[in-house]
């Protein structure tokens, strides 16, 4: 019996408790405010930025979309984000990933107040998380929202293994330390780690984020393992498929998350309860 995680379902229980602390806010006449930050014409960004406007706006989060042409300058786009900084109507602010060409993503991200860091990609805000510091930050949302999806599976974590592929500042390294303040063993690979198959047979907990199409097979999987899926890729007919082969390890494991419904939503409604949290957190 393998459970599917299902990311759909559990995001939209986190959507009704986030929409429930916005009510609650409400009544003391405080309102969440989110701006994202959108430079340029990618369109999946712009599907993505629709889909968190769209989302923020269902659960009563004042959302504003700052759409910024191609050709702005790092000066103005500082100027920007600092001009949200000042704004007491926003709460959280997230600069859309990845910034054209000739603009310094991380300069600008390091500009952003890290108390209203909803991605929790500044590096005080990173440096918090890998020292496990108590008290209240933001963190990088992918990587809590995977928390959340493997907090409902009810099993114990201490101590157990946990393998996660893929080494980037928005998944793979909050990832790893998350899992080691879980009180787990870590170890972290990339696509220079050497026999990763020996490595990922390990591991109780497996998450994978390399950006690679079914990477991972049956044969690299633990019998009994959890497999988050972080992938967002393109099958051979352009429909979307994640890092893992889902139908070979299926049989395998004992729980496993899908793509798409599983992490992706689960990215969305971890902004929004980080968006929430930022708010309260602020007062
Ligand atoms: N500053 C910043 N913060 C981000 O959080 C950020 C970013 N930049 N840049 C791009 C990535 C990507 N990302 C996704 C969120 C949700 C889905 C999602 O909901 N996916 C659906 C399917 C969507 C589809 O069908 O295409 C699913 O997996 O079920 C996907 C991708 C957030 N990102
Ligand atoms: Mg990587």
């Amino acid at each position: 019996m393998t459970t599917i995680i299902d990311g759909k379902q559990l995001a939209k229980q986190v959507n009704a408790e986030t929409k429930e602390r916005v009510a609650q806010l409400s009544q003391r006449g405080i309102v969440p405010g989110l701006a994202v930050i959108m430079v340029g014409e990618d369109p999946a960004s712009a599907i993505y930025v629709r889909n968190k406007h769209r989302k923020a706006t269902q659960l009563g989060i004042k959302s504003v979309v700052r759409d910024l042409p191609a050709t702005i300058t790092q000066a103005e786009l500082l100027a920007v984000v600092q001009g949200y900084n000042q704004d007491p109507s926003i709460h959280g602010i997230l600069v859309q990933s990845p910034l054209p060409a000739g603009l310094d993503e991380r300069g600008i991200v390091a500009a952003i107040d890290p108390a209203k860091d909803v991605d929790g990609f500044h590096p005080l805000n990173v440096g918090k998380i890998f020292a496990n510091l108590p008290g209240n930050y933001p963190v990088s949302c992918t990587p809590r929202g995977i928390m959340t999806m493997l907090k409902s599976l009810n099993v114990p974590l201490k101590g157990k293994h946990a393998v996660v592929v893929g080494r980037s500042m928005i998944v793979g390294r909050p990832m790893g330390a998350l899992l080691l303040n879980a009180d787990m063993s870590m170890t972290i690979t990339h696509q220079y780690s050497e026999n990763l198959s020996d490595i990922t047979k390990t591991a109780d907990v497996l998450v994978v984020a390399t950006g690679v199409a079914h990477l991972i097979k049956a044969a690299d999987v633990k019998p009994g393992a959890i497999v988050i899926d972080v992938g967002m890729d393109r099958d051979e007919n352009g429909k979307l498929t994640g890092d893992v082969d889902f139908d070979g390890v299926f049989d395998k494991v004992s729980a496993i998350s899908p793509v798409p419904g599983g992490v992706g939503p689960m990215t969305i409604a971890t902004l929004m309860q980080q968006t929430v949290d930022l708010c309260e957190w602020s007062e």
